[in-house]
Protein backbone atom coordinates (compact mmCIF):
# COMPACT_ATOMS: atom_id res chain seq x y z
CA UNK A 1 0.00 0.00 0.00
CA UNK A 2 1.27 3.29 -0.49
CA UNK A 3 1.63 6.00 2.05
CA UNK A 4 -1.18 8.41 -0.42
CA UNK A 5 -3.56 5.83 0.09
CA UNK A 6 -3.30 5.18 3.49
CA UNK A 7 -3.83 9.29 3.73
CA UNK A 8 -6.81 9.09 1.65
CA UNK A 9 -8.26 6.19 3.81
CA UNK A 10 -7.17 8.37 6.76
CA UNK A 11 -9.31 11.38 5.39
CA UNK A 12 -11.99 9.80 4.35
CA UNK A 13 -12.86 7.85 7.30
CA UNK A 14 -11.66 10.66 10.18
CA UNK A 15 -9.59 8.11 11.55
CA UNK A 16 -5.90 7.22 11.76
CA UNK A 17 -6.63 4.19 14.75
CA UNK A 18 -4.76 1.28 14.71
CA UNK A 19 -6.46 -1.51 16.28
CA UNK A 20 -4.13 -4.36 17.95
CA UNK A 21 -4.88 -7.73 17.59
CA UNK A 22 -2.78 -9.16 20.72
CA UNK A 23 -5.38 -12.06 21.31
CA UNK A 24 -4.46 -13.81 24.43
CA UNK A 25 -6.78 -17.23 24.58
CA UNK A 26 -6.73 -16.33 29.00
CA UNK A 27 -8.76 -13.26 28.13
CA UNK A 28 -11.16 -13.79 25.26
CA UNK A 29 -14.75 -14.30 26.09
CA UNK A 30 -14.96 -18.22 27.38
CA UNK A 31 -17.28 -19.39 24.84
CA UNK A 32 -15.01 -18.73 21.76
CA UNK A 33 -12.81 -21.30 23.71
CA UNK A 34 -15.64 -23.94 21.76
CA UNK A 35 -14.31 -22.78 18.72
CA UNK A 36 -12.06 -24.78 16.25
CA UNK A 37 -9.45 -21.41 15.92
CA UNK A 38 -10.62 -19.16 18.89
CA UNK A 39 -7.75 -16.98 18.26
CA UNK A 40 -9.25 -16.45 14.15
CA UNK A 41 -12.78 -16.58 15.67
CA UNK A 42 -11.87 -13.43 17.86
CA UNK A 43 -9.83 -11.31 15.54
CA UNK A 44 -12.59 -11.79 12.77
CA UNK A 45 -15.65 -10.72 14.98
CA UNK A 46 -13.71 -7.62 16.11
CA UNK A 47 -12.35 -7.07 12.66
CA UNK A 48 -15.90 -6.96 11.08
CA UNK A 49 -16.97 -4.92 14.35
CA UNK A 50 -14.56 -2.29 14.13
CA UNK A 51 -12.70 -1.99 10.58
CA UNK A 52 -15.10 1.02 9.64
CA UNK A 53 -13.41 3.10 12.32
CA UNK A 54 -10.11 2.18 12.00
CA UNK A 55 -7.50 2.54 9.07
CA UNK A 56 -5.05 -0.24 10.50
CA UNK A 57 -4.67 -3.25 12.69
CA UNK A 58 -1.46 -4.49 14.30
CA UNK A 59 -1.72 -8.10 15.34
CA UNK A 60 1.82 -8.14 17.90
CA UNK A 61 3.56 -11.80 16.41
CA UNK A 62 4.21 -12.84 20.18
CA UNK A 63 0.50 -13.45 20.98
CA UNK A 64 0.51 -15.89 17.78
CA UNK A 65 3.88 -17.27 18.09
CA UNK A 66 3.47 -18.39 21.63
CA UNK A 67 0.22 -21.13 20.32
CA UNK A 68 3.27 -22.38 18.30
CA UNK A 69 2.14 -23.61 15.14
CA UNK A 70 -1.46 -23.31 16.02
CA UNK A 71 -1.21 -19.50 16.81
CA UNK A 72 0.75 -18.90 13.28
CA UNK A 73 -1.78 -20.59 11.45
CA UNK A 74 -4.48 -18.18 13.15
CA UNK A 75 -1.88 -14.92 12.15
CA UNK A 76 -1.98 -16.72 8.57
CA UNK A 77 -5.89 -16.69 8.44
CA UNK A 78 -5.88 -13.45 10.04
CA UNK A 79 -3.67 -11.49 7.55
CA UNK A 80 -5.42 -13.32 4.37
CA UNK A 81 -9.37 -12.65 5.79
CA UNK A 82 -8.05 -8.86 6.29
CA UNK A 83 -6.73 -8.79 2.66
CA UNK A 84 -9.24 -10.60 0.83
CA UNK A 85 -12.30 -8.74 2.62
CA UNK A 86 -10.79 -5.47 3.82
CA UNK A 87 -8.02 -4.64 1.19
CA UNK A 88 -7.81 -0.99 2.16
CA UNK A 89 -6.75 -1.47 5.46
CA UNK A 90 -3.46 -0.82 6.76
CA UNK A 91 -1.51 -3.91 7.95
CA UNK A 92 1.19 -4.34 10.21
CA UNK A 93 3.22 -7.13 11.84
CA UNK A 94 4.42 -5.84 15.21
CA UNK A 95 7.42 -8.75 15.10
CA UNK A 96 10.62 -6.53 16.29
CA UNK A 97 12.61 -8.30 13.82
CA UNK A 98 16.08 -7.44 11.77
CA UNK A 99 19.32 -9.52 11.89
CA UNK A 100 22.39 -9.38 9.77
CA UNK A 101 21.60 -9.03 5.90
CA UNK A 102 20.82 -12.45 4.74
CA UNK A 103 18.36 -13.58 7.78
CA UNK A 104 16.82 -10.01 7.20
CA UNK A 105 15.89 -10.45 3.82
CA UNK A 106 14.56 -14.08 4.43
CA UNK A 107 12.47 -12.12 7.52
CA UNK A 108 11.14 -9.99 5.03
CA UNK A 109 9.98 -12.33 2.73
CA UNK A 110 8.03 -14.16 5.34
CA UNK A 111 6.46 -11.50 6.43
CA UNK A 112 5.76 -9.09 2.84
CA UNK A 113 5.68 -11.96 0.45
CA UNK A 114 4.20 -14.87 2.13
CA UNK A 115 2.20 -13.49 4.69
CA UNK A 116 1.27 -10.36 2.89
CA UNK A 117 1.94 -7.70 5.59
CA UNK A 118 2.00 -4.10 4.42
CA UNK A 119 4.98 -3.44 7.01
CA UNK A 120 6.94 -4.94 10.00
CA UNK A 121 8.39 -3.34 12.92
CA UNK A 122 12.33 -3.56 13.00
CA UNK A 123 15.02 -3.17 15.72
CA UNK A 124 17.14 -0.56 14.30
CA UNK A 125 20.21 -2.25 16.96
CA UNK A 126 22.20 -4.21 14.10
CA UNK A 127 22.45 -1.17 11.70
CA UNK A 128 21.83 -0.40 8.01
CA UNK A 129 22.63 -3.61 6.53
CA UNK A 130 19.95 -5.20 9.00
CA UNK A 131 17.24 -2.67 7.81
CA UNK A 132 18.06 -2.20 3.96
CA UNK A 133 16.90 -5.56 2.68
CA UNK A 134 13.04 -4.42 4.32
CA UNK A 135 13.30 -1.36 2.83
CA UNK A 136 14.20 -2.67 -0.66
CA UNK A 137 10.16 -4.30 -0.98
CA UNK A 138 8.16 -2.12 -3.11
CA UNK A 139 4.97 -0.39 -1.32
CA UNK A 140 6.08 -2.39 1.89
CA UNK A 141 7.18 -0.31 5.15
CA UNK A 142 9.61 -0.79 7.36
CA UNK A 143 8.77 0.54 11.00
CA UNK A 144 11.64 0.97 12.93
CA UNK A 145 12.10 1.77 16.54
CA UNK A 146 12.88 4.77 17.57
CA UNK A 147 11.85 6.05 21.12
CA UNK A 148 9.47 3.16 22.31
CA UNK A 149 6.68 3.51 24.84
CA UNK A 150 7.92 1.33 28.08
CA UNK A 151 10.39 2.94 30.71
CA UNK A 152 13.18 0.67 29.78
CA UNK A 153 13.47 3.04 26.42
CA UNK A 154 15.37 5.40 28.78
CA UNK A 155 18.28 2.51 29.42
CA UNK A 156 19.29 3.53 25.90
CA UNK A 157 17.10 5.38 23.64
CA UNK A 158 17.83 8.66 25.45
CA UNK A 159 21.46 8.01 26.03
CA UNK A 160 23.39 10.33 24.72
CA UNK A 161 25.92 9.04 21.71
CA UNK A 162 28.43 11.41 19.68
CA UNK A 163 26.46 14.86 21.59
CA UNK A 164 23.31 13.51 20.47
CA UNK A 165 20.58 11.08 22.41
CA UNK A 166 20.75 7.08 20.67
CA UNK A 167 16.75 7.72 19.24
CA UNK A 168 17.77 10.60 17.17
CA UNK A 169 21.02 9.34 15.80
CA UNK A 170 18.45 6.10 14.74
CA UNK A 171 16.13 8.74 13.05
CA UNK A 172 18.82 11.32 10.93
CA UNK A 173 21.44 8.07 10.20
CA UNK A 174 18.09 5.81 8.90
CA UNK A 175 17.35 8.48 6.47
CA UNK A 176 20.11 7.93 4.89
CA UNK A 177 19.41 4.35 3.96
CA UNK A 178 18.30 3.26 0.45
CA UNK A 179 14.77 3.71 -0.04
CA UNK A 180 14.66 4.90 3.24
CA UNK A 181 11.54 7.29 1.77
CA UNK A 182 9.90 3.57 3.39
CA UNK A 183 10.24 3.69 6.71
CA UNK A 184 8.26 4.64 9.64
CA UNK A 185 8.97 4.49 12.95
CA UNK A 186 7.55 3.68 16.14
CA UNK A 187 7.49 6.51 19.03
CA UNK A 188 5.53 5.99 22.22
CA UNK A 189 2.49 7.87 23.12
CA UNK A 190 3.44 8.11 26.44
CA UNK A 191 6.63 9.96 24.61
CA UNK A 192 4.75 12.61 23.31
CA UNK A 193 6.25 15.43 24.09
CA UNK A 194 9.43 14.22 22.69
CA UNK A 195 7.70 14.72 19.44
CA UNK A 196 8.02 17.98 18.91
CA UNK A 197 12.25 17.72 18.44
CA UNK A 198 10.98 14.25 16.13
CA UNK A 199 9.11 16.31 13.72
CA UNK A 200 12.25 18.55 13.20
CA UNK A 201 14.43 15.58 12.20
CA UNK A 202 11.34 13.61 10.41
CA UNK A 203 8.94 16.12 9.32
CA UNK A 204 6.92 14.29 6.94
CA UNK A 205 7.30 10.64 7.86
CA UNK A 206 4.59 8.43 9.24
CA UNK A 207 4.83 7.32 13.40
CA UNK A 208 3.30 4.43 14.94
CA UNK A 209 2.20 5.72 18.12
CA UNK A 210 1.55 2.63 20.63
CA UNK A 211 0.77 3.27 24.16
CA UNK A 212 -2.94 5.24 24.91
CA UNK A 213 -5.23 3.61 26.90
CA UNK A 214 -3.62 1.03 28.95
CA UNK A 215 -0.21 2.01 29.12
CA UNK A 216 -1.73 5.51 30.34
CA UNK A 217 -0.41 7.92 26.59
CA UNK A 218 -2.67 11.14 25.62
CA UNK A 219 -4.60 11.23 22.44
CA UNK A 220 -4.64 14.99 22.82
CA UNK A 221 -0.50 15.49 23.34
CA UNK A 222 0.09 12.93 20.49
CA UNK A 223 -1.46 15.39 18.08
CA UNK A 224 -0.36 19.13 19.18
CA UNK A 225 3.40 17.80 18.88
CA UNK A 226 2.97 14.83 16.22
CA UNK A 227 0.55 16.21 14.08
CA UNK A 228 2.12 16.76 10.23
CA UNK A 229 0.66 17.85 7.38
CA UNK A 230 -0.26 14.32 6.20
CA UNK A 231 -1.47 13.40 9.24
CA UNK A 232 1.30 11.24 9.71
CA UNK A 233 -0.11 9.35 12.71
CA UNK A 234 -1.62 5.84 13.46
CA UNK A 235 -2.34 5.91 16.82
CA UNK A 236 -2.77 1.97 18.36
CA UNK A 237 -4.73 0.53 20.54
CA UNK A 238 -4.80 -3.07 21.59
CA UNK A 239 -6.16 -3.91 25.16
CA UNK A 240 -8.34 -1.09 25.25
CA UNK A 241 -10.28 -1.68 22.74
CA UNK A 242 -10.18 -5.65 22.13
CA UNK A 243 -11.10 -6.77 26.00
CA UNK A 244 -13.80 -3.72 26.40
CA UNK A 245 -15.87 -7.43 27.63
CA UNK A 246 -15.85 -10.53 28.03
CA UNK A 247 -19.43 -11.23 27.31
CA UNK A 248 -21.45 -12.53 24.30
CA UNK A 249 -21.81 -8.91 23.05
CA UNK A 250 -17.54 -8.56 22.98
CA UNK A 251 -17.45 -7.25 19.69
CA UNK A 252 -19.91 -4.86 19.62
CA UNK A 253 -18.19 -3.46 23.00
CA UNK A 254 -14.81 -3.08 21.10
CA UNK A 255 -16.46 -0.80 18.44
CA UNK A 256 -18.23 1.09 20.89
CA UNK A 257 -14.23 1.89 22.49
CA UNK A 258 -12.97 2.19 18.79
CA UNK A 259 -15.58 4.77 18.29
CA UNK A 260 -14.60 6.28 21.16
CA UNK A 261 -11.42 7.05 19.59
CA UNK A 262 -12.11 7.28 16.17
CA UNK A 263 -14.19 10.54 17.22
CA UNK A 264 -11.94 12.04 18.83
CA UNK A 265 -9.77 11.75 15.85
CA UNK A 266 -11.87 13.14 13.83
CA UNK A 267 -12.31 16.30 16.40
CA UNK A 268 -8.26 16.17 16.23
CA UNK A 269 -8.45 16.09 12.20
CA UNK A 270 -10.47 19.18 11.97
CA UNK A 271 -8.51 21.32 14.62
CA UNK A 272 -6.04 21.86 12.05
O1 LIG B 1 7.08 1.05 22.04
C1 LIG B 1 6.25 0.16 21.87
C2 LIG B 1 6.29 -0.70 20.78
C3 LIG B 1 5.31 -1.62 20.63
N1 LIG B 1 4.30 -1.74 21.53
C4 LIG B 1 3.26 -2.75 21.28
O2 LIG B 1 2.02 -2.07 21.03
C5 LIG B 1 0.94 -2.75 21.66
C6 LIG B 1 0.35 -1.89 22.77
O3 LIG B 1 -0.70 -2.56 23.41
P1 LIG B 1 -1.70 -1.85 24.47
O4 LIG B 1 -2.53 -2.99 24.95
O5 LIG B 1 -2.51 -0.83 23.72
O6 LIG B 1 -0.87 -1.25 25.53
C7 LIG B 1 1.53 -4.06 22.16
O7 LIG B 1 1.46 -5.01 21.12
C8 LIG B 1 2.98 -3.71 22.42
O8 LIG B 1 3.84 -4.84 22.34
C9 LIG B 1 4.26 -0.90 22.60
O9 LIG B 1 3.34 -0.96 23.45
N2 LIG B 1 5.24 0.04 22.74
Amino acid sequence: MTTDFLVGQIRKKESFLCIGLDTDLDKVPKHLLQEEDPIFAFNKAIIDATHHLCVAYKPNTAFYEAYGIKGWQALEKTINYLNINYPEIFTIADAKRGDIGNTSTRYAKAFFEDLGFDSVTIAPYMGRDSVEPFLAFKDKHTILLALTSNMGAFDFQTKMVDGKELYKQVLEISKTYENSENLMYVVGATKATFLTEIRNIIPDSFLLVPGVGAQGGSLSEVCKYGMSNNVGLLVNSSRGIIYASDKENFAQASAEKAKELQQAMSLELKKR
